[in-house]
């Protein structure tokens, strides 16, 4: 089962809950009533003890009085003892169990799905850990608060996949929530001991020292965090401690221009909205209606914005309709399944694209055909090599990292493409086939572009050099969800068949992208082997 990558299966499964309580429920009340009898029997034999007290021996003259006894000693305390053995509520115990057992719940792979995500967002947005813990997401308050527990649990998650500023973020707010008592007693060595690999792995030293003093203080008789402790001095040998602490940052400061970013922060900060077009580079980008591509659009033009001249990246707006959105979601209903990416010889899950997707042929409706009459229409494109529709929905904190669609020349090498025939992926039309409440866009770093996801929309770019070589501007990624569900289409065109749509001349930096390809290439084949 798969649900964080779904927020149609999380409404599912909270309705599973709702049984699962009313079970728990039952089994409270059935024990509830089995101890209010318990209790009752105590009450009356307490008092019958206190009488014959009061009496003193003479109590006992009575032969009622020695039945009342005989008796309690004998069949009553069988039956008490029959109800104290007898276990009571199993039968909700059982459905409860059953319910918990379904194959669709989620298991532990499921909440450090839910975790990852959560710290995408906070990566990504450059959200801070103090609002999130109030449930406050990118200004928008959920009423949800997290407890100390569950910050030293998303902070575990954080330090082991290498994101020590946000788990430091995160252990800081752990301290800050800690109540006292039972609960932090236990919870405070946890937290100081995941501070001190945070600030470790942050250079921290002045904080880190303090923080080790901090976590021999509460727990004054381990042998462990004296032994770290003296390894740390050890290793830091003739350095000398700063004077002050180093102050941590949540997120990394935004680069320079001219710095170098790796991938992922590219893809990030343009999800985030710090990288974009300046005004200037704007200005040569037309917007209107078009009605150049076919004579069709003489008489229906449609609304386009043009987003990138090269590589060509172009907006659609309304083209697609209510009513066969509302056919698509019968169409894909429980036909869902959690997406893949290609790995080196296979297609594999990966948090790189947390999903559900299913494929569907254009031949499945009458309505997919149509859709792809006004693809060919808006895009000139012949459709007769396209691969089957492709359906998509990310729940919150799904995201698809950044990728280019079409295939490195490796990719058919190793069969991992299908239908090889038809050749690479020439253009993309990805109909938005819901609005995202917040976050979810489409983001295009290279291009500086980020798509909000627009109801009815299409974007449509070339993937592909005329020359047929990988244009890597393409990469694109689809940023996280932050509230609400996101649905999408692909319309993924090959290049067959398409030399009279689009004249293949070898531009004059088709040669110097290939090597660029073939570096790139290498590099997934590396990350693909490392990972
Ligand atoms: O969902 C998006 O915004 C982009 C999806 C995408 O790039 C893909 O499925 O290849
Ligand atoms: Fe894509």
């Amino acid at each position: 089962a798969e649900f964080y990558s779904s927020i149609h299966e999380m409404t599912k499964v909270f309705g599973y809950e709702q049984k699962m309580l009313q079970h728990m429920q039952k089994f409270v009340a059935e024990n509830q009533g089995k101890l209010d009898f318990l209790k009752a029997r105590l009450r009356e034999y307490e008092s019958e003890r206190n009488e014959a007290r009061e009496w003193g021996p003479a109590y006992f003259d009575s032969p009622l009085n020695q039945y009342l006894l005989n008796k309690r000693l004998t069949v009553d305390w069988q039956r008490v003892e029959n109800l104290m053995e007898t276990s009571t509520g199993e039968k909700s115990l059982n459905r409860l169990r059953k319910l918990r057992n379904r194959e669709t719940m989620p298991d532990k792979s499921e909440l450090e799905g839910a975790i990852d995500g959560l710290l995408r967002l906070q990566y990504v947005y450059r959200l801070k850990a103090k609002d999130l813990v109030k449930g406050i997401l990118d200004g928008v308050d959920y009423g949800t608060q997290l407890n100390s527990e569950h910050c030293v649990d998303i902070a575990r998650l954080a330090l082991r996949d290498q994101h020590p500023r946000l788990a430091h973020s995160w252990l800081l707010e752990a301290k800050n929530l800690l109540t006292g008592g039972k609960k932090e007693k236990e919870l405070k060595p946890q937290i100081l001991a995941l501070l001190v690999q945070a600030k470790k792995e942050l250079e921290d030293f002045r904080g880190l020292n303090e923080t080790y003093h901090e976590l021999i203080q509460v727990q004054p008789a381990s042998e462990e965090h004296a032994q770290n402790y003296d390894s740390f001095l050890g290793s830091l040998g003739e350095k000398a401690f700063p004077n002050e602490s180093k102050p941590i940052l949540e997120h990394a400061p935004i680069p320079e221009e001219n710095e170098l970013v790796s991938e992922f922060q590219a893809y990030s900060l343009t999800c985030s909205g710090h990288w974009k077009l300046t005004p200037k580079d704007e200005r040569h980008l037309r917007c209107g209606y078009m009605t150049e591509t076919h004579p069709f659009l003489w008489i229906a033009p449609l609304k386009a914005e043009e987003l990138s001249q090269d590589p060509l990246l172009v907006l659609y707006h309304d083209v697609i309709y209510q009513s066969e959105i509302d056919v698509i979601r019968q169409l894909t209903n429980n036909r869902l399944i959690r997406a893949t990416i290609t790995g080196n010889n296979s297609a594999v899950v990966s948090n790189v694209r947390t999903s559900q997707f299913t494929f569907i042929p254009a031949s499945a409706h009458k309505v997919l055909a149509t859709i792809d009459q006004r693809v060919a229409d808006m895009t000139n494109m012949n459709m007769k090599y396209a691969e089957d529709h492709q359906f998509a929905n990310y729940g919150i904190g799904g995201h698809y990292g950044q990728h280019m669609d079409w295939f490195y020349p490796t990719a058919f090498e190793n069969e991992l493409v299908s239908s090889p025939e038809m050749g690479n992926r020439i253009a993309t039309v990805l109909f938005y086939l819901s609005d995202v409440e917040q976050g979810g866009g489409t983001a295009f770093p290279q291009l500086r572009q980020h798509l909000k996801p627009k109801k009815y929309a299409a974007a449509f770019w070339h993937n592909l050099h005329a020359s047929g070589v990988g244009d890597v501007r393409t990469q694109h990624g689809a940023c996280p969800i932050i509230a609400g569900s996101k649905w999408v289409q692909n319309r993924w065109i090959r290049e067959n068949d398409q030399s009279d749509r689009r004249p293949c001349e070898l531009w004059d930096d088709s040669l110097a992208t290939l090597a660029q390809i073939m570096e790139l290439s290498k590099r997934n084949k590396a990350q693909a082997a490392s990972t």
